[in-house]
């Protein structure tokens, strides 16, 4: 495959043009990135290995680490499932309007973003000015990365912060959508993730329905507090090392 195409799908700000661009790919598939060549930060990425696709992989990703912290503890599966069996009762299917009456569902999803951000370190971002910030001395044009994996991780902010424990966020009000800046896995400011309503929606709707739909376990010879949660980078994103192999017993 070697086709392209540039559309040009706004103008920013200042007048230039965003754009975005999409390849074919030999798959058949279609990818697609954001340009940021107006600010210099995101710049398309290449062609047969984007650095960053932005609605694919971060939203399966954050399902997969999902799955897989509820599997390493099974009482907490047990509430995410016993929540959405006594709030949906025996309807059989979730609805995307049920998941607002899912709280416990919620939490998981945030504390997932909060221990396994997929884009641990946003996108890179520039100054564009000399700014000062808590003492420091940003200089223009200096490269900023913002890592948000550690952030989440910071003992300072997170009591106990490498336990998966959704329940903080049923005891705190904080969310993801770039208001409380101690969790921004999609970012902040003008340059938050535009796929942020989609992606919460449809992490939290693809979660529910597993978790409602299916009992699960692991492998025979998994042990929920032996499975592998190591991470591996890919570009700006942070995946699982190894893909989840988990089996659905039985179904509603
Ligand atoms: C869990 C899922 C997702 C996460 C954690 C995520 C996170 C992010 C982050 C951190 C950025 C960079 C923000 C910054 O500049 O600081 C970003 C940018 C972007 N995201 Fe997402 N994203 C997700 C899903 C999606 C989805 C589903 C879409 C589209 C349907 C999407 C579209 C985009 C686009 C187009 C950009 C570039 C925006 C720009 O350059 O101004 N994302 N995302």
């Amino acid at each position: 495959m070697r086709e392209r195409e540039k559309m040009e799908i706004s103008r920013g700000r200042d007048g230039r043009r965003r754009w975005m661009e999409a390849g074919l790919r030999g798959a058949g598939r279609w990818r697609v990135a954001a340009g940021r060549s107006w600010v210099g930060t995101f710049r398309t990425v290449d062609e047969e290995k984007p650095l960053f696709d932005p609605g694919n992989d971060t939203t399966t990703s954050t399902v997969e680490w999902a799955m897989a912290e509820l599997l390493r503890d099974p009482a907490k599966m047990a509430k995410a499932r016993e929540e959405a069996e006594e709030v949906l009762g025996n309807v059989g299917l979730v609805q995307e309007s049920d998941i607002l009456k899912l709280p416990y569902l919620q939490a998981v999803v945030k504390e997932t973003l909060r221990l396994h951000p997929p884009a641990p370190l946003l996108v890179p971002h520039k100054a564009e000015a000399d700014v000062e910030m808590c003492g420091f001395t940003v200089p223009k044009n200096a490269q900023i990365l913002v890592n948000v994996w550690a952030m989440g991780r910071d003992s300072s902010i997170w009591p106990n912060p490498t336990l998966f424990s959704p329940e903080r966020f049923l005891e705190k009000d904080i969310d993801y959508k770039g208001r409380d800046f101690e969790l921004i896995p999609f970012g902040a400011g003008r340059r938050i993730c535009p796929g942020l309503p989609l992606a919460s929606r449809m992490v939290s709707f693809i979660l529910a329905s597993l978790v409602y739909s299916f009992h699960w376990k692991l492998p025979a010879e998994t042990k929920p507090e032996d499975l592998d949660m190591s991470e591996a980078a890919a570009g700006f994103t942070l995946h699982r090392a190894k893909p989840l192999l988990a089996i659905p017993i039985t179904s509603v």
